[in-house]
């Protein structure tokens, strides 16, 4: 508290606002609305202020970056997450995006081949198969009254994941997939609202809570699920029992191997993975694939929805990459569709579904105009980048035009932090593209998609989501 109430001139501006001893924890109370508005006046402010600003939590700094070449450096610099990223050490430890900088840069550097573009189009079989089951099952929705999309994408990218993340077969994956994602749903709102609860942030109050007890009875039921499902893949490898996956999933572009196969290999060649890493990096690979892609893609119906003269133009793109043909979606198709991909990335820019994220400064930074101090924590503000004054004075705009013209996008690769920045980025970005691209080919196919996005109203639940003005109507097109 000394630290903090001493001047310091190479402080960042304080946020507004702060009050004796709690700081600015009273702001962060109230529902997840109201979190969201505190972090999105966060992040302006920092802008405002020159790219950082600094806030407490009771005695703890938090600071604020919105700054490109300081975000940057900062994020390259302190790779540790701070500890609210903790809460989910029980289920998540060593996965990638909690795991502690040494074990993060053994397990990113195993798992970067398992997500490259070749290996990823050995799924593209798989994931037509799903987007074709998504549009049946939008089918009775058409020409009805406006509804959620929200919980069908989800769907989705679940029955995407369990196949080729975890290598479920049709037949097992229908036996675990809601029980196991609805626990792990459970699990990530019961992070939310730990955090919320300033004094729950303490262990050994913690670790008495009722919400303690809650999140126990949800870690057994999923290990309960997943380690047997380990187990049994582990002994089949061993026996070299060619699972009904690869026969189900046969694509045109190359041998489909699940990821878990991929890291039980490496654990059997290597040795580099125990059973429980393997268990907490699928956890990890299925909470941050689903919410996430399923986020950006309501975001993303409700733009097109919103705007007909883009749908209309993605639609022309179709129909010259197709023809009326409704067939899967190749690896080359992908390609060819640009004008759908600046759609895509616009959407993502404007409405990032990972607005914030937070690492832990283990060492002093100092930054262009000032120092971070060590043992704080801080938050790099991608909401503020994505639409930081660089993107041009048409940065609160909806533009997918500016993806198409290289001369109109900013030089900064910082600025496009829809999937984070620096070395601690998404693994999945380029499978995330892939799965709404072909979904999104699917539906506008199939679909006439209207809906407001002016009228979407946002809450932060872990990712930003919608919880105003996000329904949308499909009608067919004749
Ligand atoms: C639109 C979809 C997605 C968005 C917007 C997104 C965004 C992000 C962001 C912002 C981070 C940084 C998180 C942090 O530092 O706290 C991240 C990390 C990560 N994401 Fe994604 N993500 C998406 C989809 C996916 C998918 C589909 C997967 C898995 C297949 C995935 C797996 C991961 C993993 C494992 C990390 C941790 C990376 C590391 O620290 O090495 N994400 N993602």
């Amino acid at each position: 508290a000394w630290l903090w109430m001493k001047p310091d001139p190479h402080s960042p501006p304080i946020f507004p606002g702060s009050l004796p001893f709690i700081g600015h924890s009273h702001q962060i109370f109230g529902d997840r609305k109201h979190l969201w508005d505190f972090f999105r006046r966060l992040q302006l402010y920092a802008l405002k202020e020159g790219g950082v600003c600094k806030a407490s939590l009771g005695p703890h700094t938090v600071y604020v970056i919105c700054d490109p070449e300081d975000s940057l450096k900062l994020s390259n610099i302190c790779l540790n997450k701070p500890y609210i990223y903790d809460f989910g050490e029980e289920l998540v430890k060593n996965g990638l995006v909690t795991a502690e900088a040494s074990i993060w840069k053994r397990h990113r550097k195993l798992l970067n081949p398992a997500f490259n573009q070749q290996v990823l189009n050995t799924y593209l079989n798989e994931i037509n198969v799903q987007a074709r089951t998504l549009v049946t099952q939008l089918a009775p929705t058409v020409g009805k009254e406006p509804f959620d999309v929200r919980h069908y994408i989800v769907n989705y990218i679940l029955a995407i994941s369990t196949r080729t993340l975890m290598g479920l077969s049709t037949k097992d994956h229908l036996g675990i997939g809601t029980d196991y994602t609805q626990a792990l749903d459970d699990l990530l709102i019961l992070y939310g609202n730990r955090f919320q609860k300033i004094w729950l942030h303490l262990s050994y109050i913690y670790k008495w809570s009722a919400l303690k007890r809650r999140e126990n009875q949800l870690l057994d039921k999923v290990k309960d699920i997943i380690n047997p499902i380990i187990r049994k893949r582990k002994s089949e490898l061993v026996a070299n029992n060619v699972p009904n996956i690869y026969s189900e999933s046969t694509s045109t572009s190359g041998k489909f191997k699940p990821v878990m196969d991929q890291m039980l290999q490496l654990a059997e060649e290597r040795n580099a993975f125990t059973d429980d890493d393997i268990g907490q990096h699928l956890h990890t690979l299925v909470a941050a694939s689903y919410d996430t892609t399923a986020g950006a893609m309501t975001f993303i119906l409700l733009v097109i929805g919103s705007y007909q003269n883009v749908q209309k133009r993605i639609f022309d793109e179709l129909q010259e990459v197709f023809g009326h043909d409704d067939t899967d979606v190749t690896k080359q198709d992908l390609q060819k569709l640009v004008y759908l991909e600046a759609v895509i990335k616009e959407s993502m820019r404007l409405y990032p579904v990972s607005p914030i994220i937070a690492r832990k400064v283990d060492v002093e930074v100092n930054l262009k105009n000032c120092t971070l101090r060590a043992g704080s924590s801080c938050a790099i503000g991608l909401y503020g980048l994505l639409r930081h004054p660089l993107w041009g004075a048409d940065a609160e705009q909806f533009k997918p035009e500016r993806w198409l013209d290289p001369a109109t996008l900013p030089n900064h690769p910082s600025l496009y932090a829809y999937f984070s920045i620096g070395k601690r980025n998404c693994i999945g970005k380029l499978f995330s593209m892939m799965v709404m691209k072909v979904a999104l080919v699917h539906i506008i196919r199939r679909y006439r998609v209207t809906g407001d996005i002016n009228s979407v109203v946002c809450e932060f639940d872990i990712v930003l989501k919608p919880i105003k003005g996000h329904h949308i109507c499909l009608k067919a097109r004749t």
